[in-house]
């Protein structure tokens, strides 16, 4: 509901609901070759876990943050924090990131962070977008997105930022970056 509240406030936006989706759907499996830690809110749920195979050194990171692992400033500071640790635990040698959550992989950034938010926290949290691919694309792990549902925009680049993505083949998931749809254009990094 926020989302949808924020979107159609915003001018020229309205119908995006409608076209978000529209984003390539032509990628099914392909290949390719990086926090300011905060504290975590115990109240609610961890929206990452992690189960970590000693035997085969590989960990699974589930996201599960509902209903669509959008990546808020929560969701990416866990994340980054939850990379760290696998780090510094040098029997770890791979990491598959994957959703708990069905149909989505992760549904981009949390757009509700960007809408009614001070310069300080739209500050704070483009610095944790930049920190999440920067680490995963800076692992010594090898990082392996298994991408089990739509993944637009920052959930694209997420998954871009892994060693490998594997993607279900399934028509009704979606992948690509859709951004510029939303008004929302990549700053330097
Ligand atoms: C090595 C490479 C490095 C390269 C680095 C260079 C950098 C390149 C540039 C990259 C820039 C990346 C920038 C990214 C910007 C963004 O990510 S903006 C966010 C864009 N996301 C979207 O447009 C997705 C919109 N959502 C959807 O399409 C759908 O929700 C879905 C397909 C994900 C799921 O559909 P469905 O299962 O039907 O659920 P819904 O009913 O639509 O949604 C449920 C619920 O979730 C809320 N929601 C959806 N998306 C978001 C979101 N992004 N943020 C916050 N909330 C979201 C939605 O409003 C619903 O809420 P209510 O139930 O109505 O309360």
């Amino acid at each position: 509901m926020a989302l949808r509240a924020a979107l159609r406030s915003r001018s020229g936006l309205s119908g995006l609901l409608s076209q978000r989706s529209s984003c390539s759907s032509d990628i099914r499996m392909c290949v390719s070759p990086l926090l300011v830690p905060q504290e975590r809110n115990y109240s609610t749920p961890p929206k990452i876990r992690v189960e970590f195979d000693q035997s085969t050194g590989v960990a699974v990171m589930h996201m599960q943050s509902p209903p669509v692992n959008s990546l808020s400033l929560d969701f990416l500071t866990e994340l980054c924090i939850s990379v760290e640790k696998l780090e510094m635990d040098k029997s770890c040698r791979g990491l598959i990131i994957t959703s708990a959550q069905p149909k989505v992989f992760s549904a981009g950034l949390d757009i509700t962070e960007m809408y009614g938010k001070s310069p300080e926290h739209c500050g704070a949290f483009w610095r944790s977008v930049q920190e999440m691919w920067l680490k995963l694309y800076g692992s010594n792990m090898v990082t392996i997105a298994a991408i089990n549902g739509s993944s637009p925009a920052g959930g694209c680049l997420m998954a871009m930022t892994c060693d490998y993505r594997i993607m279900a083949d399934n028509p009704r998931y979606n992948i690509g970056l859709n951004e510029t749809q939303l008004g929302i254009v990549a700053p330097f990094w």
